[in-house]
């Protein structure tokens, strides 16, 4: 049975190399950051931290924690989407103001545009950068090779079912090679059955693609089916509540679920929604 160890500490680089077998450098530095929101009506909500926390370059961070914590938040904190309000977060060494070009984005809805094809949708991204489109059609084709559609690229959305529209959009968020993808709940508007072929699809992908992933989710087990590591955040204002390093093997199958392993890390996490009183 592989070993589990539960970090409590604002910093996880070192578990992480040792989980990943190799010295790994840090890919985001946060530091005491908070966000605070100003309401229409003049007023705030502090939405988040303060939060600490190192994730290595090849980890896969997910993200549980109640609804409304501030998980979003924090994902856009960290893409650049939205200015912090205190703290500071590097994205490999780099302090970040604005979105970043080594950051790649995927939501819950695809939203793909529903005049163009699979490719061409994969292509916007290159587009916009102003990428090289010749090369960049030649690495789209290799992306949707890369999520099993390979035959799809000239279908239009609405020819697409709903698993194969988020493929198309992680192909997407990849189209400009970033170094880090951002997932904000992703397979959460898909079937159950689906979303577990999403989730081994996703790990074969970050094995494959050596990308560092920061994965934002409702469900425990898919927290700890697809994390090197589980951020689990209180409620509003979002602190780590516990940092979990899932000591599992990376090539994981369905199967792992169902161990003793398994259930020891989603009694931890579930204990934590418990006894913080989660909603
Ligand atoms: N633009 C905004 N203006 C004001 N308040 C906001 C804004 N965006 C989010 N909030 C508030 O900040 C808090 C955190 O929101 P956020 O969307 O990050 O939570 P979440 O954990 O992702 O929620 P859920 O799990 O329900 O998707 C919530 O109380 C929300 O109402």
């Amino acid at each position: 049975m592989p070993a589990m160890s539960i970090v409590r500490d604002t910093s996880f680089s070192q578990e992480a190399s040792t989980h990943l077998n190799q010295p790994a450098a840090a890919a985001i530095v946060v530091e005491e950051l908070e966000k605070t929101y100003a309401t229409h009506d003049g007023g705030k909500v502090q939405a988040l931290g303060p939060i600490s926390v190192t994730v290595p370059q090849g980890g896969f961070m997910t993200i549980v924690g109640p609804s409304g914590c501030g998980k979003s938040t924090l994902l856009k904190l960290l893409s650049g989407l939205i200015p912090r309000s205190a703290g500071s977060i590097k994205v490999n060494g780099e302090e970040v103001h604005e979105p970043h070009r080594d950051i790649g984005m995927v939501f819950q809805s695809p939203v793909l545009l529903p005049w163009k094809t699979a490719i061409d949708n994969v292509l916007l991204p290159a587009k916009v950068l102003g990428l090289d489109m010749a090369a960049s059609r030649v690495r789209a084709q290799e992306l949707l090779e890369m999520v099993g559609l390979a035959d799809f690229a000239g279908r239009y959305p609405s020819e697409l079912s709903g698993g194969m529209q988020q493929r198309v959009a992680i192909a997407r968020s990849l189209i400009h090679d970033p170094s880090i993808l951002m997932m904000d709940e992703p397979f959460g508007a898909l079937d159950a059955m689906t979303r577990e072929v999403m989730n081994l699809e996703l790990l074969r992908i970050w094995r494959k693609a050596g990308k560092t992933i920061i994965f934002v989710t409702h469900s425990i087990p898919e927290a700890i089916f697809l994390g090197t590591h589980v951020m689990v955040l209180s409620n509003r204002p979002g602190r780590i509540a516990d940092l979990v390093t899932v000591d599992l093997p990376s090539e994981r199958g369905l199967d792992i679920m169902s161990t003793d392993a398994f259930g020891v890390f989603s009694n931890r996490i579930r204990s934590q929604f418990n006894t913080q009183g989660f909603i």
